[in-house]
């Protein structure tokens, strides 16, 4: 075994497939409206304890979301936009605007409508934004799907969201078409698939069309309408995403919706951001994140892009390739995942000289540990770490912690445009600073609704406009938010709430421990006690060593009376949120 393959089992989730983050840049175009109080919490009307943006609000252009991200085309036309890890194949930004355009061209000459659903099952290929735009400027609403789906969950998604068209790889379309092929019967039509090329060459199956056949140079474009066809309004991607309960929901996402999100996140000088390209400067950003997941969109495909950056994408996650990729291309932001910062500021064949070109790291999408973000800064000290906070219902950014802020675990203030608060679920009154209770945020991100489903929307977003985002948080003096759990992963013990990330946080500070992940088992006495599942870093820890250390740390209806089980990984999902129903079935029979 060499010495990258510990990190390899650990990061087993993460390695079926991922992405990273994203780059900002300055946009205020003197637009700006009022400056707003951050110390103030009442809201306009009569609600108290609201807290507001510090932040300069933004004006979102009435533009849709192709004349948006391709604006850098014609001031670096000859400048790579796109550029594929593993197989090498690029794309300039000119190049990345025709294959777009004569993609969506193809599109309405094969018959897809305005408002068809085109699902699109692809890991981080650099094609996938040139897929995503084509279809876009074609009128189509793009439901990304996760690429290591199985066929059942594949069709699930399809049916749902109404797709009438796939566009994947050769790698994987043996198991996506055996998910087209039920639907299809169920239909009783036909559903193309288009394919891209792939992460190895492949002969094209038949049946299908070649993406190659739809984007060459010969294909005519005059059928496309002018770019002012597309409302602002209208909806652009169908993300899924379980939310606050139950089954995976498409949450829909306008142009307008992730226009806003990429002004807010880049256009605020005061929170750590990817810069716009210049003639001397522009942003190097390895893809990672997953494309498929609003996080990666965001600020892979869409903030990268409209910076003008050259996007370097990585289909999976190889540690020692990730690496790297960061020092061949000279990558200067990384949007991460909390096990990835974890990794690559513990591991001890990532070294200081594997930073020497990256100025920033954000994290997001789950808790990162403070110790985690210490360690990345003692390794990297030149680096400016932030981290943000979201969900697929906002689009997802929420928050961002300030510019040179040390307070890692705090994910920072509400961003531009951006008003949230604290509320106590029982009594539904708003909590002042140090409270926890439901985070609830509003602002020109927050989603329309979920597709198909007015119960769940109706359940989520209150009619005042306020997103109930199903986490347990709180906020300090300073209008700072830190996120404590999510409410439905909260473990009941006599009626006292318990939030497994403390625990966890709590057991990755010790020494001998390289992976921690807790849930409830059920006691007779208490109703449901601790239980820790543990990954040590040696052999000597015992579970007594385990427990006493937690005992000495956190009050008595905390300890770990359920136990500490040593395990060999953490079921996790790519973003680094622990899978606890799997743990449970794995341990807890
Ligand atoms: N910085 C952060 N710190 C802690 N938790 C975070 C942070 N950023 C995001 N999260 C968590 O991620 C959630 C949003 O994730 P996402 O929109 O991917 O949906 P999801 O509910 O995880 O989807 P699914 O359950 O389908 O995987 C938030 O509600 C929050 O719990
Ligand atoms: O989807 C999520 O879970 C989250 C949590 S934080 C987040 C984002 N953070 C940034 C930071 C910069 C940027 O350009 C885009 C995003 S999306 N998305």
């Amino acid at each position: 075994m060499n010495s990258w393959s510990s990190v390899r089992m650990g990061c087993r989730v993460m390695r079926r497939m991922y992405s990273t983050v994203t780059s900002r840049s300055l946009v205020n175009d003197g637009n700006c409206a009022s400056l707003r109080n951050d110390s103030v919490r009442s809201s306009s009307s009569h609600e108290q304890n609201i807290v507001k943006s510090p932040y300069l609000d933004i004006t979102v252009p009435d533009i849709n979301l192709i004349d948006f991200v391709w604006e850098m085309v014609d001031i670096y036309p000859d400048r790579t936009a796109l550029v594929c890890a593993l197989t090498g194949r690029r794309y300039t930004y000119a190049e990345s605007r025709g294959i777009a355009r004569r993609f969506a061209a193809s599109l309405c000459r094969a018959g897809f409508k305005h408002g068809n659903v085109l699902a699109v099952v692809l890991p981080n290929v650099p094609e996938f934004p040139l897929v995503l735009f084509g279809a876009l400027e074609a009128g189509m609403v793009v439901t990304t799907v996760n690429p290591v789906f199985t066929p059942e969950e594949i069709g699930k998604q399809l049916r749902d969201s109404g797709a009438v068209g796939v566009v994947t790889i050769s790698d994987i379309y043996s198991k996506v078409s055996k998910a087209v092929a039920v639907l299809e019967a169920e239909r009783k039509s036909k559903i193309p698939i288009i394919l891209t090329p792939g992460l190895e060459d492949k002969a094209i199956p038949r049946g299908t069309i070649n993406f190659q056949d739809m984007t060459h140079k010969g294909i005519d474009t005059s059928n496309l309408g002018a770019h002012n066809m597309l409302s602002p309004d209208s909806l652009v991607v169908l993300p899924y995403s379980s939310g606050t309960t139950g089954l995976p929901k498409g949450v829909k996402l306008s142009h307008r919706h992730l226009i806003t999100n990429c002004l807010q996140v880049l256009s605020e000088p005061k929170i750590c951001r990817a810069e716009r390209a210049t003639d001397d400067f522009r942003e190097i950003v390895p893809a990672l994140l997953p494309f498929y997941h609003i996080y990666g969109l965001l600020s892979l495909a869409i903030a990268s892009l409209y910076c003008g950056a050259k996007v370097v994408t990585v289909p999976t996650f190889e540690p020692a390739q990730f690496i790297s990729t960061v020092v061949k291309y000279k990558a200067t932001a990384l949007y991460l995942v909390p096990p990835v910062i974890q990794f690559m500021s513990s591991h001890p064949d990532v070294k200081t000289s594997d930073f020497e070109t990256v100025r920033l790291v954000n994290s997001g999408a789950a808790p990162i540990g403070y110790n985690d973000v210490e360690r990345l800064l003692e390794k990297a000290p030149h680096v400016e770490f932030t981290q943000g906070y979201g969900l697929t219902e906002s689009s997802p950014a929420a928050t961002i912690l300030e510019k040179g802020s040390t307070n890692y675990k705090s994910c920072g203030k509400p961003i531009p445009n951006t008003e949230m608060k604290i509320v106590n679920m029982d009594t539904n009154m708003n909590l002042g600073p140090g409270e926890a209770g439901e985070v609830c945020i509003r602002g020109p991100q927050v989603m329309a609704g979920y597709h198909n489903n007015p119960q769940a929307t109706a359940e989520t977003i209150d009619p005042s406009g306020w997103l109930h985002t199903g986490d347990m948080g709180y906020y300090d003096e300073e209008n700072d938010f830190y996120i404590v759990d999510r409410y439905k992963e909260l473990i009941k013990v006599k009626g006292l709430q318990v939030a497994p990330a403390e625990l966890e946080d709590i057991l990755r500070s010790h020494p001998g421990v390289a992976d921690a992940a807790v849930i409830g088992v059920p006691d007779q006495r208490s109703g449901e006690v601790p239980k820790a599942f543990i990954v040590s870093k040696g052999p000597k820890l015992t579970e007594d060593d385990v427990k006493k250390f937690m005992a000495g740390k956190v009050s008595r209806h905390k300890h770990l009376t359920g136990g500490a089980e040593f395990v060999t990984t953490i079921p996790r999902n790519p973003s680094g949120k622990i899978l606890r129903k799997k743990l449970k079935e794995m341990y807890c029979k």
